[in-house]
């Protein structure tokens, strides 16, 4: 197994605005995610953790530094590029889901390998394959409105894993899920990371940041803790813990 990073933030800023009225939503931020790792970003209410995501997924662009995934630095793409990348390597879970109603799961979970070329038998195959992973295979002809919140979120997070993906950039993924729903939602997650994938994982709940192997901490747009060595108290007691 390669140990080449599969995300790279080299000291990312992004400023919105300019003048007096700028807002520096991340200043000189490092951080590397390699294989197989799961790391929480934690902060208070506008730190920068939503911005942070962005830029890792290439949805927003760093006013300085460099994002690299799998080694490629994103600024250097066009826009086709970038946009396979974002297809093809990465993957997303928000807390608006945005399961296509008319979809069932399956094709809710095929249509990014098909819109990437992939036949639809082939892709179809795939995300039976991916909904079986996250528990949910049997559901796969059911559309959105058949299921619960949280095997709405499972498909989600399928969707999000098809194919060949390797990173996974998930905002508060378990949302307003119950609490049980929401561990497994995190279970998935992390037994996708052990099984080669990496996850970067924004949340504000301390035991949801027990999963990841590393908790970074937002304040103000700077990471103030990159070494997983002094987290709060709670986390550690946590991570002991983890199933
Ligand atoms: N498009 C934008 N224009 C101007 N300011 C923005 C923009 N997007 C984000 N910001 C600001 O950047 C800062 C970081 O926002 P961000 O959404 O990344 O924080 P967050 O930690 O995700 O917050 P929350 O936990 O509330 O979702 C905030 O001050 C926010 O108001």
């Amino acid at each position: 197994m390669s140990t080449e990073a599969v995300l790279e933030l080299r000291t990312v800023s992004r400023v919105h605005g300019d003048g007096p009225t700028a807002v520096h939503a991340l200043r000189a931020v490092s951080l590397t995610l390699r294989p197989r790792e799961l790391v929480a970003v934690m902060g208070p209410s506008g730190s920068g953790k939503s911005t942070l995501l962005h830029l890792a997924g290439g949805l927003d662009e760093p006013s300085e530094g460099a994002v690299l995934v799998e080694g490629t630095d994103l600024a250097t793409l066009d826009r086709g590029e970038l946009a396979a990348v974002r297809r093809r390597s990465l993957g997303y879970v928000f807390q608006d889901l945005n399961l296509i109603p008319a979809l069932t799961a399956a094709e809710n979970v095929a249509l990014p390998r098909e819109l990437d070329g992939v036949r639809s038998r082939a892709a179809r195959a795939e995300a039976l394959e991916a909904l079986t992973e996250v528990g949910v295979g049997e559901l796969a002809d059911r559309f959105p409105d058949e299921m619960s919140g949280g095997q709405q979120q499972r498909v989600a997070i399928a969707r999000a894993l098809v194919g060949p993906r390797r990173l996974v950039l998930a905002d508060e993924p378990t949302g307003a899920l119950d609490s049980k729903t929401g561990e497994d939602v995190l279970r998935v997650l992390r037994a996708r990371c052990d099984a080669g994938a990496s996850g970067l994982l924004v949340t504000h709940e301390a035991r949801h940041a027990a999963w990841a192997d590393r908790v970074v901490f937002l304040r103000d747009g700077a990471l103030v803790d990159d070494t997983g060595i002094a987290p709060p108290p709670e986390v550690l007691l946590a991570a002991d813990g983890r199933g």
